[in-house]
């Protein structure tokens, strides 16, 4: 790819959920060149690896604005982990203050660094589009399936997460006619007896289970207590291990002012070659 090399990347991790972040406020890749870029630096093994690709543009209104890409080049409207990625990202650049405000597809998020260790909390959009009764069988047993929009489009089936083939029955949740033309994200759940919650998510645009995805997370949250199978604040641990924390109000059974927490880490910082994209 004929571009400007080298190219200053930083790999960040919101619990295992791994992003390459460039400061793109003076623009380095071509528009019509990022979807190729994306999946080409994303390439595991083969370049910098990573499940998605978070260019940081300049904003008229607000502290900055992202374009978030997936590994297959795919955009997405939002992405929680992301998001706490893209917050601290901005504060360590000097791009925007320990309060902040930033635009994505599915809206305007508000990030807050906390503490010495900067993990972030961000705000996420209202959630919409809750379904529930939605059954679909899975391996010959009938799953209740629930729905909603987290920001992106998430399936939440509470199941024993140890016995599950995420990765199939994810593809098949992900383009079953239920959820077309768009296709969801789908996450599998265990509720422990104290509330908490681990979840296992097959990500739309990675095409496989990731190690953590905050809008999956989430969205299982939320469909846990509004089922009356949690209380918020809910932990949630996630199939890297880590941990993140789901904040929010139920009204008329509907969340709002909801909040994901966690650490970011900033993994590296480096140059990109040329050779990267080969
Ligand atoms: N990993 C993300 C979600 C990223 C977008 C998703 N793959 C989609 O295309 O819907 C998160 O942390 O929320």
């Amino acid at each position: 790819m004929n571009l400007d090399f080298p190219i200053a990347i930083t790999k960040m991790s919101g619990a295992g959920n791994d992003f390459i972040v460039i400061d793109h406020r003076e623009p380095l890749i071509p528009e019509q060149r990022q979807a190729e870029f994306a999946q080409l630096v994303c390439r595991r093994r083969f370049s910098a690896g990573a499940d998605g690709l978070i260019l940081i543009e300049n904003d008229d209104e607000l502290d900055f604005r992202w374009r978030f890409y997936n590994n297959d080049g795919s955009i997405a409207e939002m992405c929680g982990n992301g998001a706490r990625c893209a917050a601290r990202f901005a504060y360590r650049a000097g791009i925007a203050g320990s309060s902040m405000r930033f635009g994505t597809v599915a809206g305007v998020i508000e990030a807050e660094i906390i503490g010495e260790q900067e993990h972030v909390s961000v705000r996420m959009t209202e959630p919409e589009g809750y379904r529930n009764h939605i059954f679909i069988t899975l391996d010959g047993v009938r799953h209740e399936v629930f729905f909603i929009n987290t920001g992106v489009p998430h399936a939440v089936v509470f199941v024993e997460t140890d016995q599950v083939p995420v990765r199939e029955w994810g593809r098949q949740l992900r383009y079953h006619d239920q959820f077309a033309p768009a296709g969801t994200n789908a996450n599998f759940v265990r509720v422990e007896e104290d509330g908490s919650l681990l979840v296992r998510t097959y990500e739309r645009g990675v095409e496989d289970e990731t190690m953590a995805c905050g809008t999956g997370v989430v969205a299982a949250a939320i469909i846990a207590v509004q089922q009356g199978l949690s209380e918020s604040p809910v932990d949630v641990t996630t199939t890297g291990g880590e941990q993140l924390l789901v904040q929010f109000s139920l009204q008329q059974n509907r969340a709002t002012e909801v909040f994901l927490q966690g650490a970011a880490r900033l993994i590296y910082q480096a140059e990109l070659s040329a050779e990267a994209l080969l």
